[in-house]
């Protein structure tokens, strides 16, 4: 079935077995009963009404589901001379489950707005086959009914007869496996022009992908962001079985400058005959092992151990690939394999740099970027042909590859669909996951998409079986292992391969989710870097490897705790704990594996991971728990509240957010500091401590801002979007009651929370709860949640009131921010959050996650309050030059 080859993206890569196991995972049980639409999770498999479709006695019976809306809507295919690339897309339709005020109505009109766009959103998949076994390829396609032109929907060009489904088909098989597509599927190939569909693809990726271009240079490497007025023109150097070489000036503005037939073909096919390698990637294995010295003849073999200086050669460069055989009187079998296939890669891979470098400089191009599967993520290859690259322009051009590298033509016949706007999106609507799926834990692939059920689930037990073999998806060589790519010789290592690394690219499932927008209100978005701690310094992913490495068996813990402690669930915890620590183990290994790592991505990971490992939300009890506690004392809170003057109480609402934020279950310090005392000691101590000045205090001049000074009172800012962070006291006492206060004075107030649950935050399908029990305390809550719609009982029992007041009483309204992350990336935000900012004057980023892991730095539109208290001692010391416990107020006036 389709080789191992995890998918690659744009929406998704990954395999057909890996999909229907997400499939799977997205049937277990939803525990939140207040269900908002979860804009940046995964489809949620719908099992209702579910069949068994023809005898039930067959092992493998095929399920309907009738009611699962994550069809297939489209997908092309580039047929080369050695592999065959399919490129497939599932949208899944979103429908809104369960209830929840104004967010739910809110997120249905979003649905709505969605509907008038081609597409909903959903996945793209990426799947490869040798060409050798076209056949493997149409059974595929088979299965998956896709020649039937089924489910098209907004994207139809066919009807759901086979006689009529045309597919775009790109590369030379377009041509030559014509008459079998008709033949076995009876499906009729669309031929879209090889060398359009490269350009399309590479322009497409580089323009929508974030991190997808990066150079590698002596086991360097490092993503690059192009800017996209900047990206033209460029040279396009498609190394598959032949090499393409493209001179790209715009958007299908290209011409085909040159080609070599020294290629993929010919490393791979002199391979085969020189070694006894029965894969391509076992033959780039065979070469970490390898020491050319024994085959290619060096400077040093012809000037007796010489360097050549005169021209600036050292004894060490080769002068001659495989030049040294001629020189011995051997035979094949007296060579070791080792050495030949590395020999050979170098050969190949320099040629290739060196005609690439020769045209860029015949067309004055600075930038060359590499794609065909022959790169194959590989570190040696790579080096190789930068090293070519940079040694013959001294510098002056540079070398670039591409992370979606052998799906590029794919991707361009794909794009060459009519209608879908795939050219439209933005790096913004794209979410990439590094799921843990079955490939990496030995599962086959399967061409059918849906059958037995049970099967799909039982990857799961193999990550318990297999224990810490589980590897994270792995790419071809970890860095630093292949020394100098072009003149010197490499040195090589052994065994750095992982057996499973076949299967693995360093490129993960794209998930498309239009409705994600960049953030309008911040003041540069081209600058804009959501990470205040980059962990490309060893030192601190080392620290925060560290970190969370020893908070997973709590983790662990309250997760199995939360899905009631069955041992279906201890095996789940289990399976979350080695998943986690494999991926911890593997970007410690490569930290740029993943793309561009900063701490929000690995927090996010956490969570990601849990959720795939069915846990939905951890700490749900705690969350619980901490609300009714703080509920319980919130009216004495107010009260004392009221009896204070102006200046008096706004200090004392600052003071509280801050020390309620203590709250914090993703810190080790503060969840030893729990077991010491109930919630309110806690709360009353963390209070106490409240000494001015903070560490950051810019307390006054938001003072000011507020009150005004001389008598003057300013005017109130006419919306505020308070960016919440935890649940209970943080929400109940911290937030919530500024919230009044701000609402008091006649500003509306947009409570901004997670979509998904992280850690205890609390997410915007809880807070019309929390604040509906605040509400009973309070009138002036009460009275803005109901303008808000975020009552929606009050309202209908209460209606006369309510619309009297709606046009008087400043509007509380709830909006989730579309991710599901204890931090926050300003560049992906629902587009609910960016239509609620445009009428914003005031954002409060509140707790560690949102103002000091990420956004401690960032600039805004409009005023700006960053409250959070330090909870971790190196944060402290590297943020703010402080300690823990330290807390940050930090006003920024509009940019
Ligand atoms: N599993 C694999 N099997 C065969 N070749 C592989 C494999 N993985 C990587 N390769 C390398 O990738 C090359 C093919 O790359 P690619 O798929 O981009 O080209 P193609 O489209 O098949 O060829 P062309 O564009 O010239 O028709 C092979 O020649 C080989 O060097
Ligand atoms: C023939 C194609 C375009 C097929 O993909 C490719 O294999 C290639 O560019 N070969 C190199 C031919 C040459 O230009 O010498
Ligand atoms: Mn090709």
């Amino acid at each position: 079935m389709a080789e191992e080859e995890p998918s690659v993206p744009v929406l998704l890569q990954e395999k057909a077995k890996e999909e229907e196991e997400e499939r799977d995972m997205a049937a277990a049980p939803s525990s939140s009963s207040n269900c908002v639409k979860r804009s940046s999770s995964r489809p949620q498999l719908d099992v209702s009404g579910a069949a068994i479709q023809g005898n039930s006695e067959d092992r493998n019976p095929t399920i309907l589901l009738p009611n699962q809306t994550d069809d297939i809507s489209h997908f092309a295919v580039d047929l080369g001379g050695s592999l065959i690339k399919l490129v497939y897309f599932s949208r899944h339709g979103e429908l809104p489950a369960g209830h929840g005020g104004s967010v739910v109505r809110r997120r249905k009109e979003m649905i709505e707005r969605n509907r008038s766009s081609p597409i909903l959103g959903g996945r793209l998949h990426f799947v490869k086959f040798e060409t050798s076994k076209l056949s493997d390829c149409l059974d595929f396609i088979h299965s998956k009914n896709f020649h039937r032109g089924q489910n098209l929907n907004a994207w139809d060009c066919g009807e759901s007869d086979t006689r009529n489904t045309i597919i775009k088909a790109t590369g030379g098989g377009a041509y030559k496996f014509a008459d079998v597509f008709k033949e076995k599927l009876g499906v009729t190939l669309d031929k879209e022009d090889e060398m359009d569909c490269l350009v399309a693809g590479a322009n497409f990726l580089l323009k929508a992908i974030r991190h997808e271009a990066f150079t590698h240079l002596e086991g360097h490497k490092e993503f690059v962001q192009i800017d996209q007025i900047d990206l033209f023109p460029y040279l396009l150097c498609n190394v598959g079985s032949g090499v393409s070489m493209i001179k790209v000036d715009g958007d299908g503005q290209f011409q085909r400058v040159s080609g070599t037939n020294v290629g993929g073909g010919t490393f791979w096919g002199l391979g085969r005959l020189l070694t006894k390698c029965k894969s391509f990637d076992e033959i780039l294995e065979l070469s970490q092992g390898g020491d050319n010295r024994s085959v290619d003849m060096l400077v040093g073999d012809i000037y007796g151990g010489l360097d050549y200086s005169k021209i600036g050669l050292s004894a060490s460069t080769i002068a001659s690939s495989f030049g040294k055989v001629v020189t011995e009187n051997k035979d094949l079998s007296d060579y070791r394999q080792e050495d030949l296939a590395l020999s050979l890669l170098r050969m190949i891979s320099y040629n290739i740099g060196q005609i690439a470098y020769l045209n860029a400089l015949r067309y004055g191009l600075k930038r060359i970027f590499f794609g065909g599967f022959f790169i194959r993520g590989h570190a040696y290859t790579m080096d190789t042909i930068s090293f070519a690259v940079k040694f013959w322009s001294k510098g002056a051009a540079q070398a670039m590859f591409l992370r979606h590298e052998g799906f590029l033509g794919a991707l361009g016949a794909f794009m060459s669909y009519d209608k879908h706007g795939l050219a439209d999106w933005t790096a913004h609507q794209f979410v990439e996951r590094f799921p843990m799926g079955a490939p990496y834990a030995g599962g086959k692939v399967h061409g059918p998409p849906i059958r037995d059920l049970n099967e799909k689930i039982s990857w799961m037990e193999k990550f318990v079986q297999k224990g810490i073999e589980i590897t994270a998806p792995v790419p071809m060589a970890p860095p630093g292992t292949t020394g100098l790519g072009g003149f010197e010789r490499p040195f090589s290592r052994e065994g750095l391969l992982r057996p499973d690394s076949s299967a693995a690219l360093n490129v993960g499932v794209l998930h498309l989710v239009p409705s994600l927008e960049l953030f309008p209100l911040l003041a540069d978005p081209k600058g804009y870097e959501p990470n205040t701690v980059d962990l490309g310094d060893p030192n601190e992913l080392q620290y925060w490897f560290t970190i969370l490495s020893d908070h997973s068996p709590d983790l662990v813990d309250k997760a199995v705790a939360s899905e009631g402690g069955t041992d279906d669930a201890k095996r789940r915890g289990d399976a979350f704990a080695r998943a986690f620590r494999a991926h911890l183990a593997r970007l410690m290994e490569e930290p740029a594996a993943y793309g561009k790592l900063g701490l929000a991505n690995l927090l996010e990971l956490r969570e990601e991971c849990l959720r795939e490992f069915h846990f939905s939300d951890a700490y749900k009890t705690i969350k619980q728990r901490e609300n009714e506690a703080s509920l319980a004392v919130l009216q004495d809170l107010l009260m004392e509240l009221d009896s204070m003057d102006e200046e008096k109480r706004l200090l004392a609402l600052i003071e509280g957010v801050l020390a309620a934020n203590i709250f914090d279950w993703g810190s080790r310090a503060c969840v030893e500091l729990y077991h010491k005392g109930t919630i309110i000691e806690i709360y009353r101590m963390s209070r106490k401590k409240m000494q001015r000045p903070w560490r950051v205090d810019n307390f006054d001049t938001f003072k000011e801002r507020m009150l005004g000074s001389g008598g003057e009172k300013p005017k109130p800012h006419k919306r505020a979007l308070l960016f919440v962070d935890n649940s209970g006291a943080d929400i109940v006492l911290g937030m919530l009651p500024l919230t009044r206060e701000l609402l008091r004075r006649g500003t509306e107030v947009v409570l901004v929370a997670n979509s998904l649950p992280a850690l205890n935050d609390v997410t915007a399908s809880e807070l019309p709860n929390i604040v509906a029990e605040a509400a009973k305390h309070c009138d002036i809550l009460r009275k803005a949640a109901e303008a808000g719609g975020l009552l929606v009982d009050a309202m209908v029992t209460d209606r006369e009131e309510s619309v009297q007041n709606v046009s008087s009483v400043p509007r509380l309204m709830v909006v989730e921010n579309g991710c599901g992350s204890p931090c926050i990336d300003f560049r992906q935000v629902s587009s609910d959050l960016a239509a609620a900012a445009n009428e914003a004057d005031l954002v409060i980023l509140e707790g560690m996650g949102r103002a000091l892991h990420t956004n401690f730095n960032a600039r805004f539109k409009c005023e700006a309050l960053k409250l959070a208290m330090v909870k971790n001692q190196r944060l402290a010391e590297k943020i703010v030059n402080g300690n823990i416990y330290d807390c940050i107020c930090r006003y920024e006036p509009a940019v």
